[in-house]
């Protein structure tokens, strides 16, 4: 007889699997709603996925899952068809998103090597080096990524019309001289939607004809075959599932009716907006919610919008906050004029909403890029050591009750790294580390880089024991990786964490790294917890 304890744990486990594929699904079908304009059948797309993810937890008792999915559906069924979404249906839907997707793994899921993040349809690899395909092979598998290594043309176009991959790695010369350029252009022909392609060359860098090729067949990026972390990281960028953080637009107009006419055309691409009808009330508005972008009507009783563009740009932290005149004016130079005051951007009243939609999407994704960089290391990608500290505190303000473990991490011996292979390996070996957290956490815990060889995780939702196993599996798959090319370079890391006991930020802090002490002192490599205050 089956012990009734393990038949449990199957279930839970099927249910873990099922529910992953299917929080992958949701989270596609709302990555593509602000791209078709929430268009009829693919918000239908989604309430058929939400309502077959309700109906799998309700048999396996899944009352989280089921009660999210419910209440997204809720949310959907308010919205009438072709209509746009009102901001704060925009808000719940993408809080409830964001649940969702983080509730789709636990750390101590048996699949923690399959996680939400990477798509679960395999990468294909095809080089004419069969062993080096299989140590890349091996590589991202490291990293979560499912891999197939395809030997020969024939196999890989057999392999193509039996399922479809999430992307190729495929050398240029593939199979003969040029011939992998024309491998792509015969795969990117039979498709509808062009599947990237990342093509690699051996020792022969490939000249701007290749190079156009390569790009009109869908490449991704080129890379020498042995930048296996620069393939690895371009996939991660691909694969990456993460719901994105919604727009949010401050729209200020002292005409109600202009104002509401924006909100539709934004809200109808996902956008959230708020309106600020008085010109007074924006700083009071700004301090309130954080836009990523303002939309600004020039003339307006009070004020008008290039005093009150001086006015918001002399707050330092609305420096880079885009700003767009949305306005009857048609006189250039006044349109200049006002640019010069601190406006990014002129649209003239009327504008189409594709022209409004283009010009604040761009705009807002340069601001974030920019926001980026600030907040974030430049050779790791990583948060920098008070944005991680930032991100620290932001979890421990919450205190609903769900546990969180601070981590610490740094790289063994990295001086002799520096000394015996030199500053550029030991960089190497920096951002693959960088990269191999990226890849093995969840998307929801922040990584940050603390300082130079030191690195830090915030873990939610995971009590010491749980961040114990999950940081031990790290430390033994961090062993396994090659770095530089190098077989013979084996690097490892040591770690010490500690779970916040209700404790200050500095406390939990220094808890970890005395914890961290611990495990160099007793002699590296090795995970360490820290003791209760
Ligand atoms: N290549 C490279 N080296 C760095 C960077 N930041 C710091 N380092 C070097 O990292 C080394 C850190 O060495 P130590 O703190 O002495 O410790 P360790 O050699 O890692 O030894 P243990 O931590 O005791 O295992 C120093 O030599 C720094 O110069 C960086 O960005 N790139």
């Amino acid at each position: 007889m089956t012990d009734p304890q393990s038949k449990a744990q199957q279930l839970r486990e099927f249910f873990s699997n099922r529910v992953i594929n299917q929080v992958r699904q949701i989270l596609d079908l709302w990555r593509y709603l602000p791209e078709c304009n929430w268009s009829v059948t693919a918000v239908a797309d989604l309430a058929r996925a939400l309502e077959k993810l309700a109906a799998a937890a309700q048999r396996f008792d899944a009352k989280r899952h089921q009660q999210l999915a419910q209440e997204l559906l809720d949310v959907l069924q308010q919205i009438q068809p072709g209509q746009s979404p009102e901001s704060a249906q925009l808000e719940l839907l993408n809080q409830k998103v964001r649940l969702l997707s983080e509730t789709a793994l636990r750390h101590n899921d048996k699949q923690a090597a399959e996680r939400l993040i990477p798509s679960k349809k395999p990468v294909y690899i095809a080089l004419d080096d069969e062993a080096a395909a299989q140590t890349i092979a091996q590589q991202m598998q490291y990293f979560g990524i499912r891999a197939d290594v395809q030997r020969s043309s024939d196999e890989f176009l057999q392999a193509l019309q039996i399922r479809h991959p999430a992307a190729l790695v495929l050398d240029m010369h593939f199979s003969g001289n040029g011939h992998g350029l024309l491998l792509a252009e015969q795969i990117q022909q039979q498709r509808e939607q062009s599947l990237p392609i990342l093509f690699t060359y051996q020792d022969q860098p490939p000249d701007i004809e290749q190079r156009l090729s390569a790009m009109r067949n869908g490449a991704t990026g080129i890379y020498q075959q042995s930048e296996i972390q620069a393939v690895i990281s371009q996939l991660e960028d691909l694969l990456d599932r993460t719901p994105l953080q919604p727009f949010r637009i401050l729209i200020v107009d002292d005409s109600k009716a202009q104002a509401m006419h924006s909100a539709r055309v934004l809200n109808k691409a996902g956008m959230v907006t708020e309106i600020v009808n008085d010109p007074l009330q924006v700083l009071t508005a700004l301090a309130e919610s954080t836009p990523d972008l303002v939309l600004m009507d020039m003339y307006m009783p009070g004020c008008n919008g290039m005093e009150l563009a001086k006015v918001i740009r002399q707050q330092r932290e609305h420096l880079n906050l885009p700003i767009i005149y949305l306005s009857g004016e048609e006189d250039r130079q006044r349109q200049l004029d006002a640019m010069a005051e601190g406006g990014d951007d002129f649209l003239t009243k009327p504008v189409e909403a594709r022209h409004l939609l283009s010009t604040v999407k761009t705009r807002v994704l340069r601001a974030r890029q920019l926001q980026n960089l600030i907040a974030r290391d430049s050779l790791t990608g990583l948060l920098n050591h008070t944005h991680i500290l930032e991100a620290l505190q932001e979890n421990l303000n919450r205190n609903d009750g769900t546990p969180v473990t601070f981590v610490m991490i740094d790289i063994d011996h990295f001086k002799n790294i520096n000394d015996q292979h030199g500053h550029p390996v030991g960089d190497e070996v920096i951002k693959n580390l960088a990269l191999f957290l990226t890849q093995s956490l969840r998307k929801s815990d922040p990584i940050g880089r603390y300082g130079g060889e030191e690195f830090a995780v915030v873990l939610r939702d995971a009590n010491q024991d749980q961040a114990t196993m999950v940081m031990e599996q790290l430390r033994q798959n961090f062993t396994k990786l090659i770095h530089a090319n190098n077989r013979e370079l084996q690097v490892t890391f040591s770690c010490g964490l500690a779970q916040w006991q209700g404790d200050s930020l500095s406390d939990l802090v220094e808890r970890a790294d005395q914890a961290l002490y611990q495990a160099k002192r007793a002699g590296r490599n090795q995970v360490c917890v820290a003791k209760a205050s």
